[in-house]
């Protein structure tokens, strides 16, 4: 399609994450003139330092649970299993590489220029893509963010989430700071593989916005798994000797560890962007101001995924690229939804979440909880301590619509995909009790739950 104006491109995307490369691969699709910038790895945090690599080490910290659970299963001659980090390391890092190339190899199928290199702007139509100048008809900043390091004495002594996925070898003892996504997945993971793990995080329960039962379970778990918890702790101060770093806490509390992880949140990465230079305004922290259209103050700029720091989940941004990408050059606009976002969180055992916690229903009004704790069948047999299954549902009073499902326990994640199916589209309870369950499996509670746990929000002034 050639451009009806005197631009470059009709659309450049900054950033070949999740959410740029599908903006870019759509757009390109419905027959726009794309460019794309990436400056650093092709697909993003995603396949390079998070979700993929991450999930990958999930998975090789379970196998050594099974192993271990094999025996009461009645196989011999096991031993003691030894995880071998550089294997791991190896087989992980093949697969990001498989994947990365995926995503560089589908933008070039499809047409779009790929630039590898860091774009800044230097007016509102108008970038410099490593040393060359481009213009375009519109632009879409899809950056991302990066870790975020606590502003305190010694922080240059700890790693920050990157890093894990450049160790060469396991640390022995580690520390982890922060009761967010990565806190827990980290510890629960890095406990997995055999490191001696200590979470510290600032608040009384990790995971702030999880359903408070659920963040009571978790903490259960963890600390059957043998990880030590320090709530309430903030780290102030960590010096290092040898191999060995002190963290002492704002509390007093010191904390001796090989290693020292900061998973206390990520910042949009807008530095050295430009933003002035096109006169886009960002909000407090950096991250980009954007409408429901996901467009700047400058209309003809857009932001999209983490660097908005609105719902910063992969599947998040490339819901929002793609709608973008139909919005701008497809036959129907529309919109992608931030409402009702499943999540889950890969500790062991996994947490799978969607709708609204029992705490957020009981302030809009009347609110049937339906609850089931058990041991699920596998573990009847290993007798292995901290491998509950916690499922509820938030049900509204009257209604009787799904305003939420949460829970903790294998498999979750996997389940909850199906469950916001009918949290999304407001099911009813009694639509999921005329459902015929599948036995034996965990997931047939979902649709047995028979007899309310509690009704809550009963004085709560029902919401508009
Ligand atoms: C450890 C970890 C685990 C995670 N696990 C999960 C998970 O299990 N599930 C889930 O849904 N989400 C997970 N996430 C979150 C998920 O990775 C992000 O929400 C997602 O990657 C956001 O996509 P994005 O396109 O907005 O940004 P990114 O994927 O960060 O992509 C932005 C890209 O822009 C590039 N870039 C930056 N500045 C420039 C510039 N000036 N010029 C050119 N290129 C530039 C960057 O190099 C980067 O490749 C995890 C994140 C982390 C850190
Ligand atoms: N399974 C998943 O889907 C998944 C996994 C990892 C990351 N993510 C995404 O990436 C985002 C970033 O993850 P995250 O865990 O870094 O952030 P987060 O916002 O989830 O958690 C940050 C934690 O750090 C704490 N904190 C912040 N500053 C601190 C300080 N100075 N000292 C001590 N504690 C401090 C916060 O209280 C919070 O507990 C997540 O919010 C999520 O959107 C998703």
């Amino acid at each position: 399609m050639s451009a009806p104006h005197p631009y470059d491109f009709d659309l450049f995307v900054i950033g070949g994450g999740s959410a740029g490369v599908r903006l870019a691969r759509i757009s390109a699709g419905h027959g726009a003139k794309v460019g794309i910038a990436e400056g650093r790895f092709w697909g993003g945090t995603c396949v390079n330092v998070g979700c993929v690599p991450k999930k990958i080490m999930v998975q090789a910290a379970e196998y050594g649970a099974w192993a271990r659970d094999a025996a009461a299963f009645g196989w011999t001659n096991l031993g003691e299993p030894q995880h071998d980090w550089a294997a791991l390391a190896r087989a992980r890092d093949m697969e990001v590489a498989r994947l990365s190339g995926i995503y560089s190899r589908m933008l070039a199928g499809v047409g779009v220029e790929i630039f590898e290199c860091y774009a800044h702007f230097t007016s509102p139509h108008e970038l410099r893509v490593g040393d060359r100048t481009v213009t375009a008809n519109r632009i879409a900043i899809a950056v991302g963010g990066n870790p975020d390091r606590p502003d305190i004495p010694g922080a240059e002594h700890a790693y920050i989430s990157d890093d894990l996925f450049t160790l060469k070898e396991r640390p022995r003892r580690i520390l982890v700071v922060g009761g967010g996504y990565i806190g827990l997945e980290f510890a629960s993971m890095l406990n997995g593989l055999g490191a001696e793990v200590t979470l510290a995080y600032r608040q009384s329960l990790p995971l702030r916005g999880f359903d408070h039962e659920i963040r009571e379970a978790v903490c259960e778990a963890l600390t059957a798994d043998g990880i030590t918890i320090l709530p309430g702790e903030t780290p102030a101060e960590i010096t290092r000797n040898g191999e060995t770093r002190t963290t002492r806490m704002a509390s007093g509390k010191v904390v001796e560890a090989d290693a020292v992880f900061f998973a206390t949140g990520r910042k949009p990465a807008t530095k050295g962007l430009g933003v002035d230079a096109a006169g886009i305004n960002c909000r407090e922290g950096g991250a980009i101001a954007v409408d429901d259209d996901h467009a700047t103050n400058i209309p003809h700029i857009f932001a999209l995924g983490d660097v908005t720091d609105r719902v910063n989940l992969t599947p998040v941004a490339t819901a929002m690229g793609h709608a973008l990408a139909d919005t701008l050059f497809g036959p129907k606009p529309r919109r992608a939804s931030y409402e009702n976002v499943p999540k889950a969180v890969f500790t062991s055992p996994p947490i799978g979440s969607v709708g609204l916690t029992e705490e957020e229903a009981a302030l809009r009004g009347p609110v049937e909880v339906y609850t089931t704790r058990f041991t699920p069948m596998r573990h009847t047999i290993t007798r292995r301590e901290g491998r509950k299954t916690l499922m509820k549902l938030v049900v509204e009073g009257g209604t009787g619509c799904l305003l939420g499902a949460h829970m903790i326990g294998e498999d979750s994640p996997e389940m909850m995909q199906g469950i916001a199916v009918a949290v999304v589209n407001r099911l009813t309870k009694a639509q999921l009790d005329a459902t015929i369950g599948i036995h034996p499996t965990a997931a047939e509670e979902w649709v047995t739950m028979r007899v309310a746990t509690r009704r809550v929000g009963e004085g709560a002034a029902k919401a508009a």
